[in-house]
């Protein structure tokens, strides 16, 4: 069943705050060993956000239908949109004292989703839930508190770019003239 809008686990992603030099040590060094596996941990990632969130599989013309996990698991256009995700997470983690590149980078992500693809940002929210919890889970050794609290910061920081973003392309007059 999909879960509820707005649960408490990530309500702490729209506070973003600052990262520290020691958050950006932690973020780079476990995205080091994850991005090792870059394919297979972003289709987890993908995957639990479709599984978890249903209507997240509404964006994507070539799997919106899909309800068998072994189908979607292979879907190639779920496979691209993990691997765009996972390598724009990637430029992000490199540039993390480039605040000029990442907020282009993550300006450009959000136009692309509100004009092209035109998909809520709630679901930018829970997809940084579900980072989270699968990270947490694949990589526990390295998942520390504090490294977990690092990536907290870091996806509220895109979360709330993106956010800004929407309103800037005039995304509340769109939702709300359509409905
Ligand atoms: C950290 C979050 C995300 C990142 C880094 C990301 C990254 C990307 C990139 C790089 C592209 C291709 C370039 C483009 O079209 O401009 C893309 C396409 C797309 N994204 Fe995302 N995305 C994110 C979240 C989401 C979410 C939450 C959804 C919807 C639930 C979504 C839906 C789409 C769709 C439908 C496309 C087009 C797919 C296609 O043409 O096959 N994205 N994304």
């Amino acid at each position: 069943m999909e879960r509820m809008q707005g649960e408490g686990e990530v309500d702490h992603l729209e506070r973003p705050s600052p990262l520290t030099d020691k958050d950006k040590v932690n973020i780079q060094d476990s995205w080091a060993k994850v991005y090792q596996n870059c394919d297979d941990v972003g289709v987890a990632i993908l995957i639990r956000l479709f599984v978890s969130y249903p209507s997240s599989k509404q964006y994507f013309s070539k799997f919106k239908n899909m309800t068998e996990l072994e189908e979607l698991e292979k879907s190639a256009q779920l496979r691209n949109h993990a691997r765009r995700v996972m390598n724009s997470i990637n430029t992000l983690v490199e540039n993390l004292e480039n605040p000029d590149k990442l907020a282009s980078v993550l300006k450009l992500l959000g136009k692309a989703h509100a004009l092209r693809h035109k998909v809520e940002p709630v679901y930018f929210k829970f997809l940084s839930g579900v980072i989270l919890e699968v990270l947490a889970e694949e990589y526990s050794d390295v998942m520390t508190a504090e490294v977990a609290g690092a990536w907290t910061k870091l996806l509220a920081t895109i979360y709330t770019s993106i956010t800004t973003t929407y309103k800037e392309v005039g995304w509340t007059t769109l939702s709300s003239s359509t409905g």
